[in-house]
């Protein structure tokens, strides 16, 4: 937890966050509506004998009481999808609409992704990619057990990423759940805080920045970017998105998310941020008995 200190001074009631991120966390699962509806799936479960509470922010999200969500027949069926309640927030915010292309630049193994699919009733086209090749396999494997049709993918580095293998230039919508230092998984991975340190982070930070900028470059104007991350990092959020703000055509804006969250920062280590920076979700593992996320919506300008 040691690492963690440095966010005393940003994180309001820090014991009950240090408290919240020592408990372990439940099991999760999203419904897969490609597949079935809520109420399939539900009853699914109850036929198993499954008890599940739906989050009050997205009833397709349910806290599952087994030890094992990837083993029950829901699962099996593809009716659930094995997935933290916090890491479902992105595709919500990005809100993507059916027909609209959109690109989930860093997307294995696809939890988001092929949310993203669900949230466009599988109409439309979701381009995939992660530069990883090992990760590839299992964004594959999970589309096809969920059914996502509308779904593509790439295998390439997103920050040179070329449109010219599509017969279209730009898309709607991007998310950029970039890979991260992983602090706010600490719930769920006891081991997440082993390999921390400043040099990673900074070096992690170099690479979102990329990614985020070609993002942004390939979103129509009009069109919008998430930018997602599960760590506390002010270098790898806030800072990540000031540049984007700097570099490119770009404004934060506001989204309704109905959770509990704390405003993004607009000042960390002596660096300033834009005020709009507030318009951000750090979401804190004690305000919803979550793990620990980071959500910026932008809007791509003229
Ligand atoms: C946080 S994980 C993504 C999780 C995924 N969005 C999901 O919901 O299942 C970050 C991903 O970024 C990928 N990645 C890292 N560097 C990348 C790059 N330069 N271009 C594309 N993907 C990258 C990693 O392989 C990893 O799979």
């Amino acid at each position: 937890m040691e690492p963690l200190e440095r966010y005393r001074p940003i994180i309001d009631d820090f014991e009950d966050f240090l408290a919240a991120c020592q408990r372990p966390l439940g099991n999760a699962v999203r419904v897969n509506t490609i597949k079935a509806s809520v109420d399939r799936a539900l009853a699914t479960l109850e036929a198993e004998g499954l008890a599940y509470e739906q989050a009050d922010w997205n009833p397709r999200v349910l806290d599952l009481e087994t030890d094992s969500p990837g083993s029950t027949w829901a699962s099996f069926h593809g009716f659930t999808h094995g997935q933290e309640e916090v890491s479902a927030v992105p595709p919500v915010v990005l809100d993507p609409e059916p027909g609209e292309r959109v690109w989930d630049c860093c997307a294995a193994p696809g939890g988001k992704a092929t949310q993203i699919a669900a949230l466009m009733d599988d109409r439309g086209t979701v381009v995939a990619n992660d530069n990883n090749l090992g990760r590839i396999s299992a964004l594959r494997f999970n589309a096809e057990r969920l059914g996502a049709t509308s779904l593509a993918v790439t295998n390439a580095d997103a920050r040179n990423y070329s449109l010219s293998r599509f017969d279209f230039d730009e898309f709607d919508r991007t998310l950029v759940d970039a890979p991260c230092s992983c602090e706010g998984t600490i719930r769920k991975n006891p081991d997440a805080l082993d390999n921390w340190s400043p040099d990673h982070i900074s070096s992690v930070a170099g690479i979102q920045k990329g990614i985020i900028r070609r993002a942004i470059q390939a979103t129509r104007e009009g069109g919008t970017v998430v930018y997602s991350t599960c760590t506390f990092a002010p270098e790898e959020n806030e800072a990540v998105v000031q540049h984007a703000l700097e570099a490119e055509d770009c404004r934060v804006v506001d989204f309704d998310l109905g959770l509990e969250h704390a405003p993004g920062l607009t000042e960390w280590d002596g660096q300033s941020f834009d005020s709009s920076l507030e318009k951000a979700a750090r979401i804190y593992p004690h305000h919803n008995d979550t793990g620990g996320f980071f959500v910026a919506k932008l809007e791509v300008t003229a």
